[in-house]
């Protein structure tokens, strides 16, 4: 189908409401080979948080950070690095790497591919059927003859602590968009964006930088050694760290929205539950997400508003008849993981032409398998990769768990890395099947070794037909290896 903007066009035969990474690829599987036709309806900028707000800009951020400091920790090289980061020349790059907030390139992609774009703020108003609001407050009905897809993501979640909202703190947006960098910041948050938001703000020259967060561990959902050994490099680093910290009252007298990643206002101060007040000149928010669900129009299709969009294994959603609604990405609450959403849309799209089509999809149409091994790279210093379940989930499932850990810095492959490497990796066992159901690395340069993982869980390598795949010397995979080793080790002195 001829790529077309015609303004009075009214049907496709799929509409996807939100136009991020997951939703581009949702239209391109489900006309590629399909001669279906698709449109993508979007708000803002099409390619969504992960190309503008999220992913792109944060890596572009961390890369120059962890470079130095690999550079800081090695003789030859330390010298050159002791010079602070050329900080204009870093936020030069991010711009770069966010195409400027123009998102032109992602447009022409779309049409380029035979995919229709309407801009405009999209509502369900039945089955099959979406209003779009555009700018100028126009209206325009769309109606898909096969199917729509959700994917309109999610926002940063602000807690309703007193003052908070009213202090108008930088949530991620602000942050990944960051133009100043201000000499005292405080995080509220220990999960994967405010442990990699420490790093970058750290290492960007943030002078004093308060972490505030709920428990005792940063990242909590990993293992728990991964979020102690990003806190000791965080200490290390002269990051402050608060665990078990709740913000009790948030002030700041002259909150101004003074634009995207510039210090909304002047001095704010955090007072904590146990009456320590922290003084800084901006506030970072990263307490999760929430489900961009609120205002879609789920009542017209018998939904409630606000909440995650639950989805069957072909993303299809509960609790709509008819084989017509589908959500991707983190509406649906699975992984909020762009690579997993984007896997989502893979099969949502074949999917839905299969049944364009009157045939029901093959059952390798589900995105069970993956799922199953979802894989995470956290790009903090070191950084934490892993794939599958943590010991803990795993016990929760019922599996007969085993064990093996193995201290990383031991390897020839990490020495020459760094001569101050700290890492460990872990793996879960299913003890039964002799197959792995989750890995954790977590170590400086760890990112590519987790789809090794990856594949052995999702292809349920045994662990012996693993111990023939042989890594190089001298890598950081060899973790592979020393891990069986370790393993062997244990199995013969308790069988002995
Ligand atoms: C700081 C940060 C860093 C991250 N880094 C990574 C990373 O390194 N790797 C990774 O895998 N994940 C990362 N994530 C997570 C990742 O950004 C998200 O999982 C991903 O962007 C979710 O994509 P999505 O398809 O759900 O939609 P989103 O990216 O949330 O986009 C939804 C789109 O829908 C549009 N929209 C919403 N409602 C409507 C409507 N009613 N009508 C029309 N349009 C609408 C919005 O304008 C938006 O463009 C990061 C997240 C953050 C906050
Ligand atoms: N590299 C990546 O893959 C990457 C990077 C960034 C974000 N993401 C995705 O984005 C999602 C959102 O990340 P996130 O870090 O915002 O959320 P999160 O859910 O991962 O972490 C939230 C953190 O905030 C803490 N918290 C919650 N309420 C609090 C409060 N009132 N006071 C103090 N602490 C509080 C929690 O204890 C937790 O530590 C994640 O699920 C992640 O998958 C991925």
């Amino acid at each position: 189908m001829a790529a077309s903007v015609d303004p009075d066009r009214t049907e496709w035969d799929v509409i996807v409401l939100g136009g991020a990474a997951a939703g581009e690829n949702a239209a391109q599987y489900a006309t590629q080979f399909s001669g279906l036709s698709a449109v993508l309806v979007e708000a803002a900028l099409l390619g969504g948080e992960c190309s503008y707000w999220a992913c792109m800009p944060s890596k572009g951020l961390l890369r120059p950070v962890e470079l130095r400091d690999a550079a800081l920790h090695l003789p030859g090289t330390a010298k050159l690095a002791e010079a602070p980061l050329d900080v204009g020349e870093v936020l030069a790059r991010r711009d770069a790497i966010v195409h400027d907030l123009d998102d032109t390139s992602q447009i022409d992609w779309a049409l380029g591919a035979g995919i229709d774009v309407v801009r405009g703020y999209g509502r369900l108003t039945g089955e099959r059927t979406i209003t779009v609001t555009g700018r100028d407050g126009a209206t325009r009905d769309l109606t898909a003859r096969h199917a729509v897809v959700i994917d309109t993501g999610s926002s940063a979640a602000i807690p309703d602590t007193p003052g908070l909202r009213d202090a108008l703190p930088w949530t991620s947006h602000d942050v990944t968009n960051l133009h100043e960098v201000p000499r005292r910041v405080v995080i509220i948050g220990g999960g994967v964006v405010a442990c990699e938001a420490a790093t970058w703000l750290r290492g960007l020259g943030v002078a004093e930088l308060s972490v505030v967060y709920r428990g005792e561990r940063l990242l909590p959902r990993q293992e728990p050694f991964a979020g102690e050994l990003v806190a000791d490099k965080l200490r290390a680093d002269g990051v402050r760290l608060y665990a078990n910290g709740d913000v009790a009252s948030v002030e700041r007298p002259d909150a101004r929205d003074t634009g995207v990643g510039l210090p909304h206002g002047g001095e704010v101060r955090v007072t904590l539950g146990d009456g320590t007040v922290l003084v800084a000149d901006e506030l970072v928010v990263a307490t999760g997400r929430t489900p961009n669900t609120g205002d879609i129009g789920l009542d017209a299709v018998g939904l409630s508003a606000g909440g995650y969009l639950g989805v069957d294994d072909r993303q299809q959603v509960t609790g709509v008849d008819g084989q017509w609604l589908y959500a991707i990405g983190d509406v649906c609450g699975k992984a909020l993981l762009t690579h997993m959403g984007k896997y989502q849309a893979r099969i949502v799209g074949e999917v839905i032409a299969a049944r364009a089509e009157g045939r029901e999809p093959d059952d390798g149409l589900s995105t069970a398998t993956g799922h199953a091994a979802t894989p995470q790279v956290t790009f903090t210093n070191p950084e934490v990769g892993s794939a599958g379940l943590t010991e803990r989930q795993a016990r929760d499932a019922g599996i007969d768990v085993e064990t093996v850990e193995y201290d990383m810095a031991a390897l020839a492959g990490t020495y020459v890395q760094r001569e101050d490497y700290a890492g460990r990796a872990k793996l879960v066992l299913d003890r039964a099947k002799d197959t792995i159901v989750g890995a954790t690395f977590v170590g400086p340069g760890i990112a590519e070794l987790v789809h090794s993982a990856t594949v052995a869980i999702v292809g349920k390598v045994p662990l012996s037909a693993l111990w023939h795949a042989v890594p190089s010397y001298p890598t950081v995979s060899e973790t592979w290896l020393r891990l069986h080793e370790t393993l062997n080790a244990a199995r013969r002195s308790a069988g002995a």
